[in-house]
């Protein structure tokens, strides 16, 4: 039996910043029609593998394939396979979330996306706010503008940072609906969060890291409920 590639594959991942050793050996594999969570406290090394998987931070050390692309060698073509929502910024405060939606469009040559993109501000609830400047979004609207444009072009590799963070039930459904249409059409998903239970519900892997190292790589229903919140603190611990 042959063994179905990874869209995204990992190994013995490092990213240092000075003295700072963010990603200390992070092994991960995941794969097309999957959605995989990052799973682990704050300053676990998770935003910073999303960043290495986006093509923005180059590894220190190690080897990172997306979509059969050599973050480190082509990074371009890594950057045109993947949507990325960073876990923070990314947003033009003077350019109203239209503008992005167009700039979005542009940048990767799409061609009739209006549909598509009034479709995902209405299920984001953002169609009212579509012509007003990203200054004056809350957080949590922001969020869900960062979720929408990591996905407007149907990516091969969709990476969610933190999509969950301060968003309403709304935007959370609406986040979970774009994953399954993501793992629908075939694509690889990433959702990096420190909450448990949404991860458990968006995704159907959950690998958890702690000081900078993947402790541990399960299936999402291991991670659910009463036990399985027993078993994250034991890997916490
Ligand atoms: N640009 C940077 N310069 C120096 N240190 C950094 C930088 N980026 C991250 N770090 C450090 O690397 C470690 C991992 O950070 P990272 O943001 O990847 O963790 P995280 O799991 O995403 O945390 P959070 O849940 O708080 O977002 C932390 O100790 C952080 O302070």
């Amino acid at each position: 039996m042959t063994e179905t590639p990874a869209v995204v594959d990992v190994r013995s991942l490092h990213v240092r910043f000075g003295e700072v050793e963010a990603v200390s050996g992070v092994d991960l594999r995941a794969y097309a029609g999957q959605a995989t969570a990052l799973l682990g406290r704050n300053g676990a090394g998770k935003s910073t593998t999303m960043r290495v998987l986006a093509g923005v931070v180059p590894p220190t050390a190690g080897q990172v394939l997306v979509a059969g692309h050599d973050v480190r060698t082509e990074t371009l073509r890594v950057k045109q396979a993947v949507g990325y929502c960073p876990d923070v910024g990314g947003l033009v405060p003077r350019a109203t979330a239209w503008e992005h939606l167009q700039l979005a469009a542009r940048l990767r040559r799409m061609d009739h996306w209006e549909d598509r993109a009034r479709d995902l501000l209405e299920r984001f609830e953002l169609g009212d706010v579509a012509h007003r400047v990203t200054a004056g979004f809350s957080h949590g609207m922001g969020r869900r503008l960062s979720v929408l444009l990591a996905a407007l072009h149907e990516p091969e590799v969709l990476l969610l940072d933190e999509p969950f963070d301060g968003v309403d039930p709304i935007g959370v459904e609406a986040t979970f609906d774009v994953i399954s249409d993501a793992r629908a059409r075939g694509a690889c998903v990433l959702v990096s969060t420190h909450l448990r239970e949404l991860a458990v519900q968006s995704c159907t892997t959950v690998s958890v890291l702690r000081g900078g190292s993947a402790v541990a790589t399960v299936s999402a229903g291991e991670m659910a409920g009463e036990e399985g919140a027993r078993a994250y603190r034991g890997l916490l611990d």
